[in-house]
């Protein structure tokens, strides 16, 4: 596991107490931005702003031999502090993708085509606008007419392989700054080449097409195009568009390390700027590394490192990674066939190759035994399991598990509940862990199902099913124990969940109160604990609201928020 802690020091975190750059004098009067520099007086902080704007930041960018550059908190920075913005250097259409509008990233049914490239765009205000106009159009126009020949708009298409790339190709000339920054990024050229199929690929359907098609030759060489294409693969961000995802490169954002458990989480914009805001979701440490996550934290370890190999080239070795429990969330755990109470996990979690998975109650595995609790810590059990499965073989239960579910997510028998409550049925403790990935996903969703199903706020009493809100309030506890291990603080998942959550809770509190299975005392701290979880979920979701398609539920939380307030005013006059 990497020392999370920072051993470089770049002058710019010190604790020192510097003099005033101004009058040199004694400085008391910390920045509060970055805590980096300090001031006899605030006439002479505005004096210094002009310079100091520019270095006012958070963190510093530091390289090590693992990580290459990374970013480390050169102050503590509380949960939830927006610790940095950041603007694209380019954005554009992932590489692979069905038929798009170049502007509006809309999907297209071919209905109409710009007039100038021949690519199908989804309106004339589109063609024109100068995220199409200024950049890919004016190349297009030099060669064949490519767009022309797209006609299948419900399949990946090849020709969009190369609109992101040329975008930051295009930057050489029309922003040198940004150019500057992009050619600092990491590409991983060597390992790209490595993989089989990739480089070849690229070389067709983007730098061949680009420089004998749309004739670059006196611009740009192979390799830096290439280059850009590594940058791309390695550096970009997923923004949320309308229809689907398309990519963003971030500097600073892209200077992130990866962790499994990561401390920030990001929102992008959907308005065209596409801006990145990166917030603190739990306290950062001066000198702490600032990470976040590349892979998705619901996914299995064995499945996360493949993807971090396959997609960022490296090896993740954090400390979730290094736990085959996952920090005893037992988010890989297969049940075990031999034993009653034990599950299985890869031996060597760390491993390149395929590994063996043991059982949890193996005698020399000391781990808590997962089999008395979902998230249990207790004492290692008095069983003794030898009970081994090859990866291969656990791969083809995940398989089948995993089909199950996708056919289900698709049937239209049953209502959504049913069908999910059917699979945790069959699968949860059973076949694998209650928190497998794959459940987590199932119980993800059948919150967002249950939470449909409740009547609102202030409906009568006859209304309410106590076993489903009971099990609603379960399901969503589960979910938030384990993201206190996975994805801790404040993130969207925990803003969701406890959304989810403060229905059920208050309902259940409400009917016990009217059947006078509690008083009015215990009724109200109920109400006041629902409040808490609205609380911190309009936090987490504030940032949101702003700048992702989650913005509805931002608006449902803040109702939620004064109608439990309005309930309990009504409780104490
Ligand atoms: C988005 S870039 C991060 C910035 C990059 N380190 C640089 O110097 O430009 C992703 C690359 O950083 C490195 N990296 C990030 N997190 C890492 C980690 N946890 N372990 C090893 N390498 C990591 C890998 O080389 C990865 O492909």
């Amino acid at each position: 596991m990497v020392n999370k802690s920072c051993t470089e020091d770049n002058g710019q975190s010190t604790n020192k107490a510097l003099p005033c750059p101004i009058c040199k004098k004694v400085a008391d009067k910390k920045c509060s931005g970055c805590h980096n520099i300090s001031y006899c007086s605030s006439e002479h902080q505005k004096k210094h702003w002009k310079i100091h704007k520019n270095e006012c930041r958070m963190f510093a960018v530091k390289r090590n031999e693992i990580y290459g550059r990374y970013l480390v908190a050169t102050r503590d920075i509380p949960q939830g502090t927006v610790i940095f913005t950041d603007e694209p250097i380019a954005t554009g259409p992932k590489r692979c993708t069905y038929p798009v509008c170049l502007t509006c990233y809309k999907q297209l049914d071919g209905s109409y085509r710009c007039s100038k490239c021949t690519f199908p765009m989804c309106s004339e205000e589109c063609e024109q606008d100068p995220i199409h106009a200024d950049n890919e159009c004016v190349i297009f126009q030099r060669g064949l007419p490519v767009g022309s020949k797209i006609s299948n708009f419900n399949a990946m298409c090849p020709a969009y392989e190369c609109i992101t790339a040329l975008r930051c190709l295009l930057l050489k000339e029309r922003n040198p700054c940004k150019w500057e920054k992009l050619l600092t990024m990491e590409h991983h050229n060597e390992l790209r080449k490595s993989v089989p199929g990739l480089w070849n690929r690229n070389h067709v359907n983007v730098v061949k097409l680009l420089l004998e098609w749309y004739k670059m030759k006196d611009d740009f060489d192979e390799e830096t195009i290439h280059s850009v294409l590594g940058y791309i693969d390695v550096n970009c961000f997923e923004i949320k568009c309308k229809d689907l995802e398309i990519c963003g490169v971030y500097r600073d954002g892209g200077l992130m390390s990866h962790d499994c458990v990561p401390n920030t989480h990001h929102a992008i914009s959907i308005s065209e700027d596409h801006k990145m805001f990166v917030r603190s979701s739990v306290p950062i440490k001066k000198g702490e590394i600032i990470t976040t996550s590349y892979a998705n934290q619901l996914r299995g370890t064995r499945e996360r490192r493949a993807f971090l190999k396959e997609t960022k080239y490296f090896d993740c070795v954090c400390g979730r990674c290094e736990d085959r429990t996952e920090f005893a969330t037992y988010l890989s755990g297969v049940k075990c066939t031999e034993c009653a109470t034990g599950y299985l996990l890869p031996k060597e979690p760390l491993s390149v190759n395929s590994t063996e998975w043991t059982c949890t109650n193996a005698p020399e595995v000391h781990v808590p035994n997962s089999g008395d609790g979902i998230l249990s810590n207790s004492k290692h059990s008095a069983i003794s399991c030898n009970k081994t499965m090859k990866e291969e073989q656990i791969y083809t239960i995940l398989k089948k598990a995993h089909r199950d579910i996708e056919e289900s997510s698709r049937s239209t028998a049953g209502s959504p509940v049913s069908r999910l409550e059917r699979l945790l049925k069959k699968y949860s403790g059973k076949i694998l862990h209650p928190n497998h990935s794959l459940l987590l996903t199932v119980i993800k969703d059948l919150n967002y199902a249950y939470a449909e199903l409740h009547v609102g706020v202030d409906s009568s009493k006859d209304e309410v099913d106590l076993d489903r809100l009971n099990r609603s309030k379960a399901l969503c506890m589960q979910l938030l124990s384990a993201l206190d291990m996975i994805d801790p603080g404040l993130t969207r998942p925990r803003g969701v969940t406890l959304y989810q959550l403060s229905t059920p809770d208050f309902q259940i509190a409400r009917y016990k109160f009217q059947k006078k299975e509690i008083g009015v005392q215990e009724y109200r701290a109920s109400i006041e604990k629902v409040l808490t979880y609205l609380q911190t979920s309009k936090e987490i979701l504030e940032l949101d609201k702003i700048v992702t398609p989650n913005a509805h539920m931002y608006g449902k939380i803040v109702n939620q928020f004064d109608a439990f307030q309005n309930i309990l005013k009504s409780l104490n006059n």
